[in-house]
């Protein structure tokens, strides 16, 4: 998978040196690029934002260096690659990025990522691009961070980790919380004891239906308690189970 990533402050994206996603990056299974939008604004002072139009406070992002640096990467793009590459602008406005759409977008040969920082990027970009090829606005959750880069850390995290390779055991991410849309079960570890807290009993137990019982009890709950919108109705007890005879 190919990831470029457009930003005012390329200084961000070293966390993706570090860890998986650094050893991804040099076992060849991710190729980040970074490219600094200001190699891309040709004034003497490299000048990215204007006033918006309308009047209004703060400032917003010009379109002309988006443009450049936008064209230049989809000129450079892979022309045998099935697909355009998808362009993500990290928004307040987009849609809610979630596990789902992880999955989803880690089968994406080539994604492109916009951050925009000020009080956003001019609208123009987004419909210039959407008009020539794939565009998503995508929000990390319902809180206003000061621009897109720290949303897109997390979605590049939470894509890459699901590309073959990245992760060791691949079995590991079967069961992570909303991975079957429910949240993970709590998790134990040596030593059985520990300031008079006792491991649970059934997973000291070896009977290993009682223990995946046991997990998909505690998720059940855990997620009842703390994110029942993500049950189904019939986990909330509001419908009887369908396979129930009358
Ligand atoms: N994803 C995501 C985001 C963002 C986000 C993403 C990109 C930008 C570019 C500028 N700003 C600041 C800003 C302030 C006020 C109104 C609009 N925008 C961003 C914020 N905030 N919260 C999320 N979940």
């Amino acid at each position: 998978m190919r990831l470029d990533v457009v930003t005012i402050f390329p200084g961000y994206f070293d966390a993706l040196e570090l860890s998986l996603l650094g050893k991804a990056k040099q076992r060849g299974l991710i190729d980040v690029r970074v490219h600094d939008l200001r190699d891309h604004a040709h004034d003497k002072h490299r000048t990215v934002d204007d006033t918006p139009a309308g009047g209004g406070a703060g400032m917003v992002m010009k379109p002309e260096p988006w443009g450049e640096a936008l064209d230049g990467i989809l000129a450079d793009a892979d022309p045998a690659a099935d697909t355009e590459p998808l362009i993500i602008f990290p928004s307040p406005a987009g849609e809610v990025f979630t596990q789902r759409m992880a999955r989803e977008l880690a089968e994406e040969s080539h994604l492109v990522f916009g951050c925009g920082r000020y009080e956003g990027i001019d609208q123009r970009v987004f419909d210039e691009y959407a008009a020539r090829g794939r565009v998503r606005l995508v929000s990390i959750g319902d809180y206003i961070l000061n621009g897109g880069e720290v949303a897109t850390i997390a979605m590049v995290e939470a894509i890459a980790r699901l590309v073959p390779g990245v992760v060791g055991n691949p079995e590991s991410l079967v069961e992570e919380s909303h991975e079957d849309g429910l949240l993970e079960y709590p998790s134990y570890t040596k030593p059985a004891s520990w300031r008079s807290r006792e491991v649970p009993p059934v997973l000291l137990s070896g009977n290993h239906a009682a223990i995946a019982a046991w997990r998909q009890e505690q998720s059940v709950e855990r997620t009842r308690r703390v994110r029942p919108e993500l049950l189904t109705r019939e986990q909330r007890g509001e419908t009887r189970p369908r396979h129930a005879a009358e």
